[in-house]
């Protein structure tokens, strides 16, 4: 099929978008765009031009192309394509299928070059702005699965955040998904000293990573922009406010990868829906949609796929407003109550994964990930 040639004419107007976003500057895109190695093909470069109009022009209104016209039609119909999708939507659309298409290629996406960004990182998008920090997992192709890298990197954001003159930290991820939980390829690179050590590592790593989020002194939020696996599951019991997509699910298969319960789950997801639902999701593997994650009480409230940026950043911009010594004093209150039992919980879950980690059930369950690509 012809390749459509066409410019992406991009108007100086969408470089100034104050959305929550990494990317607002069109030159920063246009040079990563113009840095793909590969063509991303018609379907992507019409998808990024009609993000582009609907970001900037709203809804398509213009007639229809003449039938002879294919290039404006293909165009046009894929703009038209995308209803009424949110400006502000199609505007975090567009700037993440631009990183993911960079990360696909083993790049990644810098903070913005400008203003309030904070220090660089591999796997993550960090920004400021409206008084909101914005922790974004990075590796959309990947499902923003965690590497060790991404732990150590989310450990350090979680420090900075919580020293910033920011009022809130959100935590997303880029993407389709929110995140699949543990990279299992962690489990792929053992060190001289074994199995052993590498669990050992890992379990340091683990504990580590949850006390950055039991210890964090302001409002945390979860957007939970996709499905959701494992860890990043675990670690929502943490969180102060947790909004998600109807799209989002909820998934801990944790006897099923031979592992067992992290993130202070054994101890939070009881609290938070009851024994029997959580031993539903934490021995027996069973997935939740959004709106049963939101009945059992680990979701604060779930929206429309369609509206979900908008209405959420609406409300968090609000809430950013509010006095922030005031409401990071009542989450220390509130965390105070339970800080000592929760470090005692990730000190047990730890020492319980380390030893998992070194089981036949474990090992038998990874290798199955990766021969058979077994999907859960
Ligand atoms: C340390 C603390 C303890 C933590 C415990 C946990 O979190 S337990 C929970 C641990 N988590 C799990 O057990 C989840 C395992 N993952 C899955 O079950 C599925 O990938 C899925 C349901 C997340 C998405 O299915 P889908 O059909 O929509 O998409 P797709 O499958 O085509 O994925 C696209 C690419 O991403 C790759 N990739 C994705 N996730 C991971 C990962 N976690 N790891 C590595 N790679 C991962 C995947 O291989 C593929 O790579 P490729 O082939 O392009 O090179």
């Amino acid at each position: 099929m012809k390749q459509l040639s066409f410019s992406l004419s991009l108007s100086a107007s969408f470089c100034s978008f104050n959305t929550n976003n990494y990317l607002t500057s069109y030159p920063h895109l246009n040079r990563l765009m113009s840095s793909l190695k590969q063509d991303p093909g018609n379907d992507v470069k019409l998808k990024i031009y009609a993000l582009f109009k609907q970001s900037t022009l709203g809804p398509c209104t213009t007639p229809r192309p003449g039938m002879l016209d294919f290039i404006n039609k293909a165009k046009w119909d894929a703009w038209k394509a995308l209803g009424e999708t949110p400006q502000e939507d199609a505007r975090q659309q567009y700037c993440d299928l631009i990183g993911s298409l960079v990360s696909a290629e083993g790049g990644s996406v810098a903070a913005k070059p400008s203003g309030s960004a904070s220090a660089q990182y591999e796997t993550l998008l960090v920004t400021t702005e409206d008084k909101i920090t914005t922790i974004k997992l990075n590796r959309p192709a990947k499902k923003n699965a965690i590497t060790t890298v991404m732990y150590d990197e989310i450990v350090t954001a979680l420090e900075q955040a919580g020293k910033d003159n920011s009022v809130l930290t959100v935590f997303t991820g880029a993407g389709d998904f929110y995140c699949s939980g543990n990279d299992l390829t962690n489990f792929t690179k053992i060190p001289d000293g074994g199995v052993e050590l590498m669990a050992k590592q890992a379990g340091e790593l683990l504990r580590k990573y949850v006390k950055a989020y039991i210890d964090f002194p302001k409002p945390l939020v979860a957007v939970v922009n996709g499905p959701a696996v494992g860890i990043s599951v675990t670690a929502l019991g943490l969180f102060d406010l947790v909004y998600a997509t109807e799209r989002a699910t909820f998934h801990t298969p944790f006897s099923q990868l031979g592992q067992s319960a992290e993130g202070c789950s054994s101890y939070t997801f009881p609290k938070i829906m009851g024994n029997a639902k959580a031993s539903e999701m934490l021995l027996f593997n069973k997935k939740l949609t959004a709106a049963q994650a939101c009945d059992f009480g680990l979701v604060t409230e779930v929206f429309p796929d369609s509206s979900f940026n908008s209405e959420v950043w609406t409300r968090l911009k609000s809430y950013a407003a509010l006095p922030p010594n005031s409401l990071a004093l009542s989450k220390q209150l509130i965390r105070s109550t339970e800080r000592e039992r929760l470090h005692a919980v990730n000190d047990a879950e730890v020492e319980l994964l380390v030893e998992r980690w070194t089981s036949d059930e474990c090992f038998t369950a990874i290798m199955n990930f990766f021969q058979s690509k077994a999907k859960l």
